[in-house]
């Protein structure tokens, strides 16, 4: 019987559509994306019901309708796309280039490893002063799109200038800070705000920004509340959950290598 005859390219091809699906569920989901795909899938579905009781008229329009589906799609889910796409691209870079160091090929090319104890030493201090900062760290996307936005600088991290640019009176305290490479090259930065109505009521436009840079790019977050002084870390789109400053530490060195 053909049916049970099952190749191993079978049982491969089995396992990427798993995951693509995975991929396609961790991209959409929380957004407006799922419901507009519901809306398609009812749209067809009324499409083969009007064919079935031969209504030619609305099952025209509708084939008509979903005849153009595809571009309507690569329209409608032009972020979902960009996103997965970036998520693939970066997650190849990532692992290159850590193969690559691994063989020590990038010995000849100095590294200039994030401070991140200095980073979050000043979370901390934020944190007792309930003084509100967002940090965004770059990995390997471009930050470029956003560093645009607001005051671009290059300073070595350091805890007080870090401190010192979130200081409330500062003129420079307002929006993100970027750093890339152990350098600050970026304040008052204006970054994209997330919709994903995941994000419970009580975080405001800060957790929300921190939320869509993390969900766009595969940079790292640190947000300090100025309500109540709680120290965030998001990643990927979503709050990585920690219970002491030193498993933080931990997690970010080990995101950031
Ligand atoms: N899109 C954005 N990009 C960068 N910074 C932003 C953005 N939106 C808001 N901020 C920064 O967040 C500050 C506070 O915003 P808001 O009070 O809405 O945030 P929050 O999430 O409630 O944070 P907090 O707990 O600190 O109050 C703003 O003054 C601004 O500096």
């Amino acid at each position: 019987m053909d049916f049970f005859d099952i190749r191993i390219i079978d049982g491969i091809d089995i396992v990427l559509v798993a995951f693509l699906m995975y991929y396609l569920y961790k991209l959409v989901r929380g957004t407006v994306a799922i419901n507009i795909f519901v809306g398609i899938v009812i749209i067809y579905a009324i499409w083969r019901l009007t064919e079935l009781l031969q209504m030619e008229l609305l099952s025209k329009i509708l084939g008509g309708f979903l005849g153009v589906g595809m571009f309507a799609l690569i329209v409608v889910f032009q972020q979902e796309i960009r996103k997965f796409l970036l998520m693939l691209g970066s997650t190849n870079f990532a692992a290159r280039k850590k193969m690559l160091r691994k063989f020590n090929l990038f010995s000849s090319e100095k590294e200039n490893k994030t401070e991140v104890e200095a980073i979050l030493k000043a979370c901390v201090n934020m944190s007792k002063s309930q003084t509100g900062a967002l940090i965004v760290i770059k990995r390997n996307n471009s930050l470029d799109f956003i560093t645009n936005s607001g005051d671009e600088m290059k300073i070595e991290v350091n805890q007080p200038i870090i401190e010192s640019v979130f200081y409330k009176n500062s003129p420079l305290h307002d929006g993100a800070m970027v750093i890339e490479e152990n350098t600050i090259t970026a304040t008052r930065v204006i970054l994209p705000v997330s919709n994903d109505r995941r994000i419970p009521q009580r975080f405001g436009l800060r957790h929300r920004a921190a939320v869509g840079i993390t969900e766009k790019t595969d940079a790292l977050c640190l947000v300090v509340s100025e309500e109540n002084g709680q120290i965030s870390y998001l990643k990927e789109g979503d709050f990585v959950l920690f219970e002491h400053t030193e498993d933080l530490q931990q997690q970010l060195t080990q995101d950031l290598n």
